[in-house]
């Protein structure tokens, strides 16, 4: 199957437009070789499990950028799908990769007091300052990359994926579930950005700004796969 067939807009134009104008960093995100990798199985146990561990350490930061959201929020709607990410983040993200590293021997403390890497501080900070600095919108363009590429990840690799030890990774994000999510928060995104921009958002001065804070964005996710190849912090 190839690259194309797979792609979907997640019921948001303007995400679809974001991804458009970021290009050949969109590709080198959801291709990387990390991703490969999980697909036919040859990434070292030992990079996955130090991926997990960084990616814990993203989770919570993830966390604290969706609270950031609500108080951000103009809607009730808004507000109810950010306090609900919040939930689902720290209540039931956080605790499957606290299960999955027990298994590796590693425990929710040290989980919580490892050293952050210069990858994952450089990104987490990034959107919690896009935040911080900007709106609703804002935020979500810069937290769209994470949440819709790992949804076109999961389908990418579901689609082609040999026989790896890494597969219920990839039906986690390839299941109906969370694809749901992705199209959540890409409805979400479409009434943010018409409350906020009107109805020719691409025609706004905001957009050249919205384009290449998700730009950045996902050139910092690439460099979280990179980071996660090295293996240690
Ligand atoms: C570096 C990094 N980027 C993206 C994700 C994906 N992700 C983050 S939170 C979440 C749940 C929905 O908001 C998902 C799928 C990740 N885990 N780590």
């Amino acid at each position: 199957m190839n690259m194309i067939s797979v792609r979907t807009d997640f019921s948001s134009p303007i995400f679809a437009a974001w991804r458009d104008a970021a290009g050949d960093d969109w590709t080198a995100y959801i291709d990387h070789e990390f991703v490969r990798s999980l697909g036919d199985g040859s990434l070292p146990r030992a990079s996955f499990i130090h991926y997990l561990v960084q990616d814990y350490v993203y989770l919570r930061h993830f966390a604290r950028a969706w609270a950031l959201a609500v108080v951000k929020a103009n809607s009730r709607e808004e507000m109810r799908i950010a306090a609900a990410t919040v939930d689902a983040l720290v209540n039931h993200e956080l605790p499957l990769h606290v299960g999955i590293c027990a298994e590796a021997g590693i425990s929710e403390d040290e989980l919580f007091e490892a050293e952050e890497a210069p990858e994952n501080l450089a990104y987490t900070r990034f959107v919690l300052d896009a935040g911080h600095s900007g709106d609703f919108l804002d935020l979500m363009a810069v937290l769209a990359p994470c949440v819709m590429g790992y949804g076109e990840i999961g389908t990418r690799l579901a689609a082609t994926a040999a026989d790896t030890p890494y597969r219920q990774w990839i039906d986690t994000y390839a299941g109906q579930k969370y694809q749901d999510v992705c199209h959540k928060v890409g409805r979400l995104i479409e009434q943010a950005a018409r409350d906020r921009l009107g109805s020719s958002p691409q025609e706004t001065e905001r957009w050249r700004h919205l384009c290449k804070q998700f730009r950045t964005a996902t050139k910092l996710e690439a460099a979280f796969w990179q980071m996660g190849l090295r293996g240690h912090a």
